[in-house]
């Protein structure tokens, strides 16, 4: 996961390749909470690790369910429909997971105990008044602890012989689904009667209405249904695990990669996207969004637990569509209209004002801020497309909404080959952890930027490099470690750094096998961090690096770090010769005094005895072969930026490099 505090995409060009998604959150939720419920153990597959995920379990483990998690897999020990009696009172705090948040109050005022349900700001602006109210008209007691209408709340014990099963509970079905689910997924703990619920108001989001049947139905409920207007949960209903249950991958995650599919082509011009984890079968209503893409133009291929996307029509087509079946998943259409042949209008998408955020608004702004004209309603978006001369390159905001931050990221296809930034990326956490890493790794970039740091030995190339890079969240290379690492392999070759073993020296270089692992760096699984960063090993490495064949050897290895969505890379060379089109090269110096007495610091504290006086000799001989050599010696890149780092901290280092870095960006502020 990226937690910088902004991700910069690279123009992207085509994309190509498989991807796993994770679980459908809407599916992992439920079945926590049915398996919570229930008796006995329930094994859950493939379930959706992430931050609402992890909410709701967090509460269910202080029900008192048993969790056990290994790897992929769950096992969920419920509590039979009953809590342990006379608890104290059980503060539950559930972020921002509407999810959690709407079905826990459900269950938990019926099934007896004391509770204070709270969560993240954003929270308690999300409605829950209907839910409460129609769970107030069973006899449940709920009190608000802030505004009316709104979470927090407070849950006190209910008397189930007073609970009022004989009217039907009516509830309101037009603001959000999520209420209905609630009392379905819950009412089954009070079904001495039937149970009769009538929707009030055209219900949205019906496909979700029927994930939450069909999971009912897999623990052994089996509410009947009239239309969408009235569900009855039968008299005696008991929830029993069904043992074994699989979570489908997210069906609203496969969006944006069949997005992805429908406007990218690969790199021979003719390669798809492939999705596993869910196919057109899928019980998640977003599924549909198939056909919202096919209108589009994409091509769609599915079959069990997959699907394969390709491009079609191009540009896209516009679409004029009713998106209340896939209100998440429309998010994704309005950053394909972009793409399209004119504009194209999401309607009956007021659901959308009450999710992460303000989602038309949250479009609407965003959109603009890419260059494109957009009118909103309070139940519609209409996105115009973009033609190449309109694009700009944009700060995302993605207002705590990993869908914003999702479906931006589409229109780094931009044609007019401009970056996007997107804020606080993060935010992705709370359905899809790796979305950034997932969509690098089928996505193609002309240009992945790079940023060299070279310099004298101890100047702080390695600090400051390492640090830029975890502020960027780009891929960092330590150059110097593979001479080191090859210096260390020639040794226990029993080689010497002379020009008869260089053509052996070079083979071993060329076949090194060498892991960067958490800071480490291993040779054949022998972690060897230690081992290469003496001042003998520093003096093997600048002698092997010498040698031409050596560093011909290295060239391939070290081009191959250049990654989505950019490398930092230090060393001697790296803005001269291993990737002389860096955006920007940064050549790095400090007085050899400085420097010598910052490697004496730093080998006293790992405790490695030596002396100033010796270790000054030894760096300025290293100094003196490395910039003397004939091939790729030490030198500043012509194009490079000097920084002197002698009276600068660390931080003075990285925030020059970081407003230089910064000063390149094409960005719009936020
Ligand atoms: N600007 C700076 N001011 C003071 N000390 C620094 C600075 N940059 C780096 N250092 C320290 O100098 C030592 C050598 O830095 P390092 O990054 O290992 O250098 P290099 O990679 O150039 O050999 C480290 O202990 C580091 O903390
Ligand atoms: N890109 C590079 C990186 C390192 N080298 C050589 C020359 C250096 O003296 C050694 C060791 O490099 P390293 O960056 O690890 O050394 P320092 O940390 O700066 O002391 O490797 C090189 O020739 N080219």
């Amino acid at each position: 996961m990226f937690s910088t505090a902004f991700l910069d995409i690279p123009a992207l060009a085509g994309a190509s390749g498989t991807v796993r998604l994770p679980g459908s959150k809407s599916i992992s939720n439920r079945v926590l909470l049915l398996a919570a419920l229930a008796s006995g153990t329930t094994t859950v597959h493939d379930l959706l690790d992430s931050d609402d995920t992890r909410v709701m379990l967090d509460a269910l483990r202080a029900l008192g369910c048993g969790i056990d998690a290994a790897g992929s897999t769950l096992r969920i020990t419920g509590i039979g429909g009953q809590l342990k009696p006379g608890g104290p009172m059980l503060p539950l705090f559930l972020g921002n997971a509407g999810t959690a948040m709407r079905p826990l109050t459900a269950a938990l005022s019926l099934l007896g105990g004391e509770f204070e349900l709270s969560g993240v700001p954003r929270m308690h602006e999300r409605p829950i008044g209907d839910l409460v109210d129609a769970l107030t008209q069973l006899g449940c007691r709920i009190d608000y602890l802030g505004n009316p209408g709104y979470p927090p709340l407070r849950i006190r014990p209910v008397d189930h012989g007073a609970l009022v099963l004989d009217a039907p509970i009516r509830v309101r079905g037009d603001v959000s689904s999520q209420f209905l689910t609630a009392l379905l997924l819950a009412l089954p703990l009070a079904a001495r009667k039937d149970i009769v619920i009538e929707v009030v108001g055209e219900l949205i989001s019906k496909p979700y209405i029927e994930i939450t049947l069909n999971l009912l139905a897999r623990f052994g409920i089996a509410v009947q249904r009239e239309g969408w207007e009235r569900f009855t949960i039968p008299a005696g209903s008991r929830y029993s695990s069904p043992g074994d249950i699989h979570v489908e991958a997210d069906a609203s995650s496969a969006s944006y990669f069949i997005a992805l599919g429908a406007i990218a082509t690969g790199a021979s011009g003719q390669d798809s996207i492939r999705i596993e984890g869910v196919g057109a079968d899928s019980i998640q209503g977003d599924i549909r969004f198939i056909e919202a893409a096919r209108q589009m133009g994409a091509q769609v291929d599915s079959g069990p637990n997959w699907l394969d996307v390709r491009r079609g029509a191009w540009p896209l087509k516009a679409i004029d569509l009713d998106a209340n079946h896939i209100p998440d998943a429309a998010m994704t259409l309005a950053v394909m209209a972009l793409y399209a042949d004119g504009p194209s209008t999401l309607r009956n998408i007021a659901s959308w004002r009450v999710k992460e955020t303000d989602r038309i608004d949250a479009m609407a702004n965003e959109l603009r801020k890419l260059g494109a004209t957009v009118d909103s309603g309070p139940d519609f978006i209409r996105v115009h497309p973009l033609e190449r001369p309109g694009w700009q390159a944009a700060s995302i905001r993605t207002y705590d909404d990993h869908r914003v931050a999702m479906c931006f990221s589409l229109a780094a296809f931009n044609p007019a080959g401009l970056p996007v930034r997107i804020l606080e990326p993060h935010c992705v956490a709370k359905t899809f952890p790796d979305y950034f890493e997932t969509l690098f790794s089928v996505a193609q970039a002309p240009e992945v930027p790079v940023i060299c740091i070279d310099g004298p030995t101890a100047s702080g190339k390695g600090t400051l490099a390492a640090e830029v890079a975890r502020l960027l969240g780009y891929h960092y290379l330590d150059s110097g470690s593979l001479y080191r690492v090859t210096g260390l392999a020639m040794r226990r070759a029993g080689l010497s750094a002379e020009p008869q073993h260089e053509a052996q020296i070079a083979a071993l270089a060329a076949a090194l096998p060498l892991h960067f692992t958490e800071g480490k760096v291993l040779l054949a699984g022998e972690d060897v961090s230690d081992e290469i960063r003496t001042e003998a090993a520093g003096m093997d490495a600048s002698r092997v690096s010498t040698l031409p064949a050596v560093r011909a050897a290295l060239l391939a290895l070290q081009q191959r770090f250049r990654q989505l969505p950019g490398l930092v890379a230090d060393g001697r060379d790296m803005g001269t010769v291993i990737f002389p089109d860096a955006a920007l090269k940064v050549f790095l110096t400090a007085s050899a005094a400085q420097r010598a007495e910052r490697r004496h610091k730093q080998l006293i504290s790992k405790g490695i005895s030596t002396t100033l006086d010796s270790l000054r000799s030894d760096l300025e001989a290293r100094d003196a072969r490395d910039s003397s050599r004939s091939v790729a010696p030490l030198k500043p890149a012509q194009d490079a930026r000097h920084l002197d780092n002698s009276q600068l901290s660390i931080e003075q280092s990285i925030d020059q490099v970081l407003n230089w870095w910064q000063e390149k960006q094409p960005f719009k502020p936020a």
